[in-house]
């Protein structure tokens, strides 16, 4: 039996878009913390978020380049089941963030090259899951909602040491191809269920989850 795609929906800011998310199947709804990102949510909104998230839904916050002391405050703040680290943190900073908090952490990191690749290795030793995203053009302002894909032939076939998602400009009409091509068994994306930047859209996070849970089973020759 094939068992269905998990799901993440990143950025959500409205509790009645988690209650849409959470019917539908998701697996994980993402806070960003990221103050310059369309889809930010202070810390006040995203407990109210948490709150209202049912149970067996992870509530991930994701964070990008933060300090102990924001993640205190977050942590003091907000019910939280996983970090995502969406910066340039280094191994060690995932180790230690995951040593003071005791959540998992999602590492995520860019893929543009077979060279990029070599972050699975590196990464799956300290994170307890891993992020693959498309990297961000140079001039861009966000490391990630960016709705960009990149070349999922790189990520097949891959080892991975620790359950992984597959981000980037995914949406209900590549969702099914990519999980073919990839063999992701988790995906992530933000932009793709969105009407404009950091507005979601519930058909259209209905419309995804349901491409991404009946794809069909990954073509890995
Ligand atoms: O989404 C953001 O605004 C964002 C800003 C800064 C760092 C990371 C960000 N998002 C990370 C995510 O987990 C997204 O879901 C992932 O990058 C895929 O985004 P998209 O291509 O828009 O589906």
């Amino acid at each position: 039996m094939k068992l269905k795609t998990r799901v993440k929906i990143c950025g959500l800011k409205e509790a009645e878009h988690i209650k849409v998310a959470a019917e539908a199947g998701a697996a994980y709804v993402g806070f960003n913390f990221f103050a310059k990102s369309p889809r930010y949510v202070d810390f006040d909104q995203a407990r109210d978020l948490a709150l209202e998230t049912p149970i067996g839904v992870a509530k991930v916050g994701l964070t990008v380049n933060v300090d102990n002391t924001f993640l205190d405050d977050l942590l003091t703040k907000v019910p939280l089941d996983m970090i995502q680290l969406h910066g340039h943190e280094t191994p060690e900073r995932v180790a230690e963030v995951r040593e003071l908090y005791g959540l998992p952490v999602i590492k995520a990191f860019g893929i543009a090259t077979e060279e990029d690749t070599k972050l699975i290795d590196v990464f799956g030793e300290v994170a307890d899951q891993l992020l693959v995203d498309a990297k961000p053009p140079k001039d861009a302002k966000m490391l990630g909602g960016n709705g960009l894909t990149f070349d999922w032939r790189l990520v097949k076939r891959k080892f991975w040491p620790k359950p992984w998602m597959l981000a980037g400009g995914l949406t209900v009409d590549n969702v099914a191809e990519a999980i073919q091509m990839t063999g992701a068994k988790q995906v992530d994306l933000s932009s793709g269920v969105e009407s404009a930047p950091g507005v979601k859209d519930p058909d259209l996070i209905r419309a995804f989850i349901k491409a991404a849970q009946t794809a069909p089973a990954p073509k890995l020759s």
